[in-house]
């Protein structure tokens, strides 16, 4: 069985832009960690039930790839599909620490509607697997295009490619499970300050090293000084940048 990694990401800058009822509209520049990844593998099975093969936080009904499945069995509504999971298994090596802000679960959700496409050939284009992606969480579109970098807007479902060399990445992860709803939460509440489109399409047209070379790293991601509102456990690191809504910092190796 073909093995596919599921990357992780950093948010190299991320500004909020506006509102979209309950979600906030962003501009973000999203960039793979490539020594930093899942891997993922189907593998038959006797029983029936939809399983996930892994070390996870979660029961399988709340995991990202069973919502991936059902997603992608409501739109195909595939025999093929359905009966596939009876015989077979989703297996991963789990390496993404949860609750990151590095888009664990969104990751191998994405690889997980890629493993779908190619391997029972159901024949989506990419922009109808990040369709059905973005239904699954904001995050999860970029991971189904499969950039090492790109500006990321909307509320995710906008991913457009950066043309940049990667940057290798020192990523730390403190143990503090943040909640991201609670940081965007604060954010509305007490932080709300959203930037231009101007200024947006100035950061968006901005190399990634420049931007860290250049911004702090309270500038460059919104959620930051919201999360360190929110968890008095959660303490700056000098020189280090903070990943979407934590707890991950980053800083280039
Ligand atoms: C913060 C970011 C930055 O990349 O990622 P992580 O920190 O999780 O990696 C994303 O915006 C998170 O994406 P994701 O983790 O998929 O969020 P979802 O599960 O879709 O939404 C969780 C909750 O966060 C809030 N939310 C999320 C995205 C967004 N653009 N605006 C929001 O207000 C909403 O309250 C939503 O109910
Ligand atoms: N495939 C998955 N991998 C990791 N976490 C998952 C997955 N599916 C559901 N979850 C749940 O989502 C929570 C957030 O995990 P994750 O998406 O990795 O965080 P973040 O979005 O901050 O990077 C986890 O604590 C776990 O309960």
């Amino acid at each position: 069985m073909i093995r596919y990694r599921a990357y992780a990401k950093v948010n190299i800058f991320l500004k909020i832009t506006g509102m979209r009822g309950e979600y906030h509209t962003l501009s973000s520049r999203f960039m793979r960690v490539k020594d930093l990844f899942d891997t993922l593998w189907f593998e038959e099975k006797a029983t029936p039930e939809f399983e996930i093969r892994g070390s996870f936080d979660c029961e399988v009904h709340a995991n990202t790839i069973y919502k991936a499945y059902k997603h992608l069995l409501a739109v195909t509504r595939s025999d093929k599909l359905s009966s596939f999971f009876e015989s077979h298994a989703v297996c991963v090596d789990k390496k993404i620490p949860s609750f990151a802000g590095l888009g664990g679960g969104s990751s191998d959700a994405a690889t997980f509607l890629t493993m779908c496409n190619e391997e029972l050939e159901l024949g989506l284009s990419l922009n109808e697997l990040a369709e059905i992606a973005s239904h699954i969480g904001a995050d999860v579109p970029f991971f189904v295009y499969g950039y090492e970098s790109a500006n990321v807007s909307g509320i995710g479902e906008v991913v457009e490619r950066f043309d940049e060399p990667l940057i290798d990445f020192e990523v730390v992860t403190p143990d503090i499970q943040i909640s991201t709803p609670s940081v965007y939460r604060y954010y509305r509440e007490h932080l709300y300050a959203p930037i231009s489109a101007e200024e947006a399409a100035r950061l968006e047209s901005t190399p990634s090293r420049d931007i860290l070379a250049f911004m702090s790293p309270k500038e460059a991601n919104d959620l930051y000084p919201s999360a360190l509102a929110c968890y008095s456990e959660l303490s700056e690191k000098e020189g280090w940048f903070f990943s979407g809504s934590g707890s991950s910092f980053f800083r280039i190796k």
